[in-house]
């Protein structure tokens, strides 16, 4: 029987492109799917909003429909939606796979809470290629040292709402355990004017954004002479929805707890 996913944030960009893959998938059915309360597309069929034929399943408003209409649901929308989305797994231990970026403390501390009663998986970047990326710039940080300048580069388009972004700041978190540091005491967000010699041991974030980028990350280690670079590249967002989807189809089956991509692709260890 076909697995239902329900999609969170359907109408956005990662929302019409899970529909999509969901219509294409031969073990996934759409089950439901939520849009922003007060949007037009209340009540119309998803498969329409995402471009992707009849889907036969009515848009809603409500996540708590939405966990009761789905076996697991994938969540792609902003910051703000994110309590209401948690309460509704919380109500009814629907297991979810988190792809919102820009959360702060707070969020963070939620995601914890909820994961006592439900399957949660929570990851800035669902790429297998920037999972793996993690993985190298921690070995990276952790074998060069301190010797190593980093800097972490992004790019995306010009409708981002966070910066840095998500993978990003998660990059940052892999090279600060690679260095046994925490990445609130090294990090640098921005430099500006007369800023004096780079201090020994910063994590410096560079965000650029433009016209349609998907995605993009690069973790450069300068020292004297030379540098290594580690770049991502993403040039379809296929390529999230693809990794999300594989995170709902594992996360269904895993007891209550908080999970990420590593754990979903067998690299924890
Ligand atoms: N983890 C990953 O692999 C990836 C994460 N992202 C993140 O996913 C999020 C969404 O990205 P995009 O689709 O590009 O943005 P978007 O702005 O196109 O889509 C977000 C959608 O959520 C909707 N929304 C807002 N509040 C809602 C609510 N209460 N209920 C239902 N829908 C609600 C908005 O109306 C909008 O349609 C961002 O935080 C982005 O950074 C994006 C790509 C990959
Ligand atoms: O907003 C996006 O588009 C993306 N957001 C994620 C992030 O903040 O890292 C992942 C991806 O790079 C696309």
């Amino acid at each position: 029987m076909d697995v239902r996913v329900g999609i969170l944030g359907a109408g956005g960009r990662m929302g019409r492109t899970l529909v999509q893959l969901v219509a294409e998938s031969k073990d996934l059915a759409l089950g439901a799917a939520t849009v922003e309360p007060g949007s037009p597309w209340v009540g119309r069929d998803a498969g329409e909003l995402a471009g992707a034929g009849q889907a036969g399943v009515a848009v809603v408003d409500d996540p708590m429909a939405a966990a009761q209409a789905a076996d697991v649901l994938v969540d792609f929308t902003l910051p703000a939606a994110l309590p209401g989305n948690l309460a509704a797994v919380e109500a009814t231990t629907t297991p979810i796979v988190i792809g919102t970026t820009g959360l702060d403390s707070d969020d963070v501390a939620r995601l914890d809470a909820v994961a006592a009663r439900v399957p949660l998986v929570q990851a800035a970047n669902y790429s297998s290629g920037v999972t793996l990326m993690r993985h190298l710039a921690r070995v990276a940080a952790g074998a060069l040292g301190d010797d190593y300048d980093i800097e972490i580069v992004e790019a995306h388009h010009r409708h981002k709402q966070d910066a840095p972004s998500g993978t990003a700041r998660a990059l940052g978190e892999s090279v600060a355990a690679g260095r046994g540091v925490a990445l609130e005491d090294r990090a640098v967000y921005a430099r500006h004017g007369i800023t004096g010699a780079r201090p020994r041991g910063e994590i410096g974030f560079q965000t650029l954004r433009g016209g349609d980028i998907v995605g993009e990350h690069t973790v450069l280690f300068a020292g004297e002479g030379e540098r290594l670079e580690l770049t991502h590249r993403a040039s379809s967002r296929a390529v999230f929805a693809r990794g999300a989807l594989r995170a709902a189809h594992w996360v269904k089956d895993q007891p209550p707890g908080r999970y990420d991509m590593e754990d979903v692709l067998g690299l924890r260890g």
